[in-house]
């Protein structure tokens, strides 16, 4: 809403507007005064004043160039002197306003009008409506800021999340659910299936801005479980409320400068002291998300029984520093020094040397979180395409009138509708399994879609670029969100586990379920 009163014009009025020291052009049934404006306009003064801008309707020509988005921009929204008489604008934000979009696969068939599913529940879709409003309205505005200034996530946003129990159903079913009131007493803690949590990591995903995706608590996802599933009673008391309640952070720190998922090659020793107390805990961690600003660290280290996970608290000794990747500060990656560092042997997650199964336990899980984020991320990216080329016009029509741009948007939406669907069909089977068959039968195609999923991303952002041209490697205006995909989306093929080492792990299980007489 414009905060001065806007008046009503008709088109005939407007067109006499049409000189360098008064100027008005219509966009979208709303009527802008660029008379000041025209010196400052970052596309330069000419512009606005070549043939069908000054006092005409400049809709088209616009939104060929500006993003919605800079409509909406307090210092532009001013510009905005009235309406045109009899007249509603055209143009709606299809995203960030908390709706559903109506442009052709930007939703999973599930938010389609008009298509069926036999996986959601109307209470997934009550909560996908409450989650897709609260990160439209909260964190969409923090993502995208923090985003381009680096800082970590606003402790509003997060306070905020943890309000609504966001941060607890992260971590998906289970008993740390109980006694929740999620989303304001929409779910019940009991009735929470994995189907609500992809809702709430899809809906996450949206917010487009991945380095700051993974700075509102992912390193919570990875590196909590341990304390849940291992921790001690007395250790769970003291963490995990206030890791839930957004008031502490935790991040995993398994991967070394020596050695990336190789933990047998890892250096970092926990030795025990004389009295058999504590751990002296030395050695460096590096990409750590969350490392930063982490107050809690789950640590594989090398001890004398092999590999052991261990539960390190900031203080004396640890210290952390950012590191500079390709996407945004804001995540919180860190190198990670451990000096010295004394910690009670009350803080080992699991049994002494049985690191491997504290860290396997939670592979699978992971793996599917971030199945779920990329699916999604890719559809926004379709989404971006699809709209681009019904508006961008080349040599006289709009870009997809052109065959080889609709032969990479069909490759584009194949990909993400196989994504989706087959994630869907493993959420199934995960929300029929106990988590002893999920680790049996579902690593392999967990695997296999985490390497579909993050292969298939790049391909799209690659294709995206090509669609977009030089504005798929801008940073800003019409092409950001590919220009961002495409420089960080190497990073999912990369967490949780390299695409060729999922490949394998994928066949490797399928082999050992080879019926032992089968033969051509
Ligand atoms: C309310 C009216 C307008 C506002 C607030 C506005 C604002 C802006 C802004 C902020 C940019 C920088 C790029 C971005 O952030 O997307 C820009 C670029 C530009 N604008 Fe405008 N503009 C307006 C109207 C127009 C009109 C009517 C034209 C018609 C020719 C135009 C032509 C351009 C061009 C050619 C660029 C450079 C685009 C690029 O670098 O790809 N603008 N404008």
């Amino acid at each position: 809403m414009a905060s001065k009163e806007l008046r009503t014009f008709t088109r005939e009025e407007v067109a006499q507007h049409n000189k360098e020291g008064d100027l008005w052009v219509v966009i979208d049934s709303n009527v802008y005064d660029l008379t000041r404006f025209r010196n400052l306009h970052p596309g330069g003064a000419s512009v606005l004043m070549e043939e069908g801008v000054p006092g005409q309707d400049a809709t088209e020509v616009f939104f060929s160039l500006h993003r919605y988005e800079v409509l909406e921009r307090p210092q532009y929204k001013r510009l905005q002197i009235g309406v045109v008489q009899g007249e509603e604008p055209q143009v709606s934000a299809t995203i960030n306003d908390g709706a559903i979009s109506a442009v052709p696969y930007a939703e999973p068939t599930w938010l389609t009008e008009g298509y069926h599913s036999p996986y959601y529940t109307e209470n997934h879709r009550q909560l996908q409506r409450a989650i897709r409003k609260f990160m439209d309205e909260v964190v969409y505005p923090d993502a995208q800021a923090r985003e381009l200034d680096g800082k970590r996530p606003s402790q509003s946003v997060v306070d905020a999340m943890a309000k609504i129990e966001m941060l607890a159903m992260r971590l998906g079913p289970g008993k740390h659910l109980q006694g929740r009131t999620l989303m304001g007493g929409l779910v019940k803690p009991e009735e929470f299936d994995y189907f609500h949590e992809l809702v709430v990591s899809q809906e996450l995903t949206r917010c487009g801005a991945r380095g700051y995706g993974d700075g509102i608590n992912s390193g919570m996802v990875i590196g909590l479980p341990p304390v849940l599933n291992f921790g001690s009673q007395e250790l769970k008391a003291r963490v995990v409320p206030d890791v839930f309640g957004g008031k502490k952070f935790i991040c995993l720190a398994i991967s070394e400068a020596f050695a990336g998922s190789d933990v047998f090659g890892l250096q970092t020793t926990a030795t025990k002291t004389e009295d058999g107390k504590h751990w002296i805990i030395t050695g460096t961690k590096k990409w750590i998300t969350n490392g930063t600003f982490a107050d809690y660290f789950t640590v594989g280290c090398k001890t004398e029984d092999g590999f052991t996970v261990i539960l390190v608290e900031r203080g004396e000794g640890v210290e952390t520093k950012p590191i500079k990747t390709s996407y945004s500060s804001s995540a919180g990656t860190a190198y990670v020094i451990f000096d010295n560092v004394k910690v009670p042997v009350e803080n080992t997650l699991g049994e002494e040397g049985g690191g491997i199964f504290v860290m396997l336990s939670n592979f699978n899980h992971e793996r599917w979180v971030m199945c779920c984020s990329s699916a999604r991320s890719q559809r926004s990216i379709v989404e971006e395409c699809l709209k681009w080329t019904n508006q961008r016009k080349a040599f006289g029509k709009p870009l997809h009138s052109q065959a080889v741009v609709r032969a990479k948007l069909a490759a584009m939406i194949a990909r993400v509708e196989s994504a989706q669907n087959w994630l869907e069909n493993i959420t199934y089977q995960m929300c029929h399994m106990s988590y002893r068959e999920q680790a049996n039968k579902l690593a392999g195609p967990i695997a296999f879609l985490k390497m579909y999923c993050t292969r298939t991303a790049q391909e799209t952002a690659t294709d995206a670029v090509q669609i977009f041209g030089g504005r798929g490697v801008t940073q800003t205006g019409m092409g950001r969100h590919i220009e961002h995909y495409h420089r960080t989306v190497p990073f999912d093929a990369l967490l949780g586990g390299a695409e060729d080492v999922l490949a394998d792990l994928g066949v490797r299980q399928a082999m050992r379920g080879m019926p032992k007489n089968a033969r051509l």
